[in-house]
């Protein structure tokens, strides 16, 4: 006999949310909450909440519903056997079929939140809509243009970046994906290009998740667009400002966006970049308030870390690390625009027929993957380690520490309990270049230089702990003073405060102002200074550190990565590869070798069927060191 939901959730082994939803559904259905149904309610929402889309029933049958320790003494529920199971949800009213407006849906052996059954097919729906190539190109005009755009190199290789402006231009949704610095913003500046040079009144704007991300869009698009060769007047209606989705959505009125399927943000082409940072909420609703004539192109790099929230939408478009190959029909268009020479492109996969891949190759006809890094030569460490990260070989890239090859990376043990000393000492000394300055914008701009990033909030090699030592260092050191709120603090909001215009991520100085006092300043999207008073500021924490999540969309010359002594269910090969393509000059990590070759073999797994929905063969999810094919993104 198992322990009750109640019990489980005063062991804390069941959320609070997932309890009270487990009741309200078995309240509805009229059983003990308890019930086949309540359980099935409360595991659905508890996977929800770890970011699981659904639960795929298969995985649950005949085993432990939830997670426990064995010293806990508490019997968690099993799953019953998979016919049981499914035919006692059948039976349920408030469990539907697809489309039935119910609390739970079943779907197949999956379960979903009805909430999620319904964000996962919009957006499926809105991708697929999009699929097949557009009508009208004109091919001569698009041929010439990619010419002109992507010089042939003397080695006559593929240009990998070609090849997805040519997918982007023919097609109403295409992703570009690729490690830093493969030229995904180079890349969409030309597609933008291209665009205008067909069709010239074409309305575009770019996003981002988040402001940090969108700031450096801005800013990486303006450096691009002053390269290309194309004409001016046309390339001055490429936007120069990106916005967040937030506010391309309108902001919120009530808990809707302004912007969604009765009230369409008017555009013909929108870039959203770091798309692996988009959960499927957002983009479902990013796609509903898009008429589906809009042409979609998402940039990003598919092998970070997925949203925070549920989902792993980039992921599940770009078929979890998979070999892409192309139709028949696909080659041939990228053959004749010049975009590939002809029988250099994959199209039948040397290891599997695509048929075996995909089930429906417009999937894999609209991604285009960069391969080639143009930051991270052969000469640098950062990019090797990321790619022996990326292979699940956390054995090879401990030995890229010590093979005295590389001056631009370091390990550090750690200590089991505390952070090495010398984490402390780089992090001050670093700190201390922005805090002598006496100009704020000059001070925002130095601290970006550095960041110290943990993969957890808590424990001895949390941010909270880490941002206390290094504040108490820099305070013995006179370089701060004062309480809680200082002179020189960074700090980062963790909430979305439409009336102040400050998000989430929002990272920025409190400074004194003369007499006023203390104001907390940010840099604007549009490369802007601004500040609120302290008062202002919404909620928000100290930013010495971050969490490895929260530093997706940035880009640091330099980084500490702090990794957990123990092994740790957030220590992932997703997390080390965020954590390390971070930094773009110089990475120092703290770990334990064992934990992080662990780590690296351990990918981040959510259930979901969007994949599958979009045409790739079965389930892709297990993406272990074997069925992951080592990719070339940072060659
Ligand atoms: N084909 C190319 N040849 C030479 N240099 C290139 C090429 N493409 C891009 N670069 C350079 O490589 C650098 C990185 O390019 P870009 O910013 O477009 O990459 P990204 O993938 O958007 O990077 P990030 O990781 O910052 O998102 C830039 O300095 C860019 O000018």
């Amino acid at each position: 006999m198992s322990d009750s939901l109640s019990t489980l959730m005063q062991a804390g082994l069941l959320a609070p949310l997932s309890y009270f939803f487990a009741r309200f559904v078995a309240r509805g259905n009229a059983v003990p909450e308890d019930s086949l149904l309540g359980q099935s309610a409360a595991l659905v929402s508890m996977r929800n909440l770890s970011g699981d889309v659904c639960v795929d029933l298969r995985q649950f049958a005949g085993a432990p519903l939830f997670e426990s320790e064995d010293d806990q003494g508490i019997v968690v529920p099993q799953g019953p056997s998979l016919d049981d199971w499914m035919n006692g949800l059948r039976g349920a009213s408030w469990v539907g079929g697809p489309g039935e407006e119910t609390p739970l849906v079943l779907e197949g052996t999956r379960l979903f939140l009805g909430k999620y059954w319904s964000f996962e097919t919009q957006v499926a729906s809105a991708l697929i809509a999009r699929m097949a190539p557009v009508d009208g190109i004109d091919q001569a005009r698009l041929a010439e243009g990619l010419t002109r755009l992507f010089p042939a190199s003397a080695d006559r290789a593929v240009d990998w970046q070609k090849v997805a402006a040519a997918i982007a231009v023919s097609r109403r949704f295409a992703v570009i994906s690729g490690g830093p610095g493969t030229g995904k913003t180079t890349t969409v500046v030309k597609v933008l290009t291209l665009l205008l040079e067909q069709s010239p009144s074409m309305r575009i704007a770019l996003a981002a998740p988040t402001g940090k991300a969108a700031a450096r869009l801005t800013e990486a698009i303006a450096k691009e667009k002053v390269r290309v060769d194309a004409d001016p007047e046309l390339l001055s209606r490429v936007p120069t400002e990106a916005k967040t989705i937030h506010r391309l959505l309108g902001g919120v009125r009530g808990n809707r966006f302004r912007h969604n399927r009765d009230n369409p943000v008017l555009l013909d082409c929108l870039v959203v970049d770091e798309a692996s940072m988009i959960d499927l909420p957002l983009m479902a609703r990013l796609v509903a308030a898009l008429p589906d004539q809009t042409r979609l192109i998402l940039l990003g790099d598919r092998d970070q870390l997925a949203s925070v929230e549920a989902g792993n939408v980039l992921g599940d478009i770009t078929g979890h690390g998979r070999d892409i190959g192309y139709s028949l029909a696909q080659l041939q268009f990228l053959e004749s625009t010049g975009a590939a020479p002809a029988g250099a492109l994959p199209g039948e996969l040397p290891h599997a027929p695509l048929s075996s891949v995909v089930q429906d190759p417009s999937i894999t006809d609209a991604i285009g993957l960069l391969r080639v890094s143009f930051r991270f030569k052969s000469d640098s460490g950062i990019g090797a380690l990321a790619r022996a990260v990326n292979a699940g070989c956390g054995e090879d890239a401990l030995a890229l520490f010590e093979s005295g090859l590389f001056q631009d990376i370091a390990w550090l043990d750690a200590p089991q309990d505390q952070l090495n000393p010398q984490c402390v000492d780089w992090a001050a000394q670093e700190y201390t270049h922005y805090l002598e300055q006496s100009d704020v914008g000059v001070a925002l701009e130095r601290f970006e230089h550095y960041r110290v990033l943990a993969a957890h909030h808590r424990g001895p090699f949390g941010v909270d702990e880490i941002n206390r030592a290094i504040a108490e260092r820099l305070r013995s050191e006179k370089r701060i003073q004062g309480g809680e709120d200082y002179h020189g603090k960074p700090v980062m909001v963790t909430v979305n405060d439409y009336e102040v215009g400050l998000f989430n991520g929002d990272i920025g100085l409190l400074w004194r102002d003369g007499d006023d006092g203390l104001r907390a300043w940010f840099r604007g999207t549009d490369g802007q200074l601004r500040s609120v008073s302290a008062r202002q500021l919404p909620q928000h924490t100290c930013a010495f550190a971050l969490t490895v999540h929260k530093s997706q969309g940035s880009e640091f010359d330099e980084v500490l990565l702090v990794l957990p002594f123990d092994r740790s269910p957030l220590l992932t090969r997703e997390l080390v590869y965020t954590g390390i393509t971070r930094s773009r000059m110089k990475l120092a990590i703290q770990g334990h070798r064992g934990s992080f070759i662990e780590g690296c073999r351990h990918c981040v797994q959510r259930s979901s069927s969007l994949s599958e929905r979009l045409g790739w063969a079965d389930a892709v999810h297990a993406r272990g060191p074997l069925a992951h094919r080592p990719n070339n993104n940072l060659s």
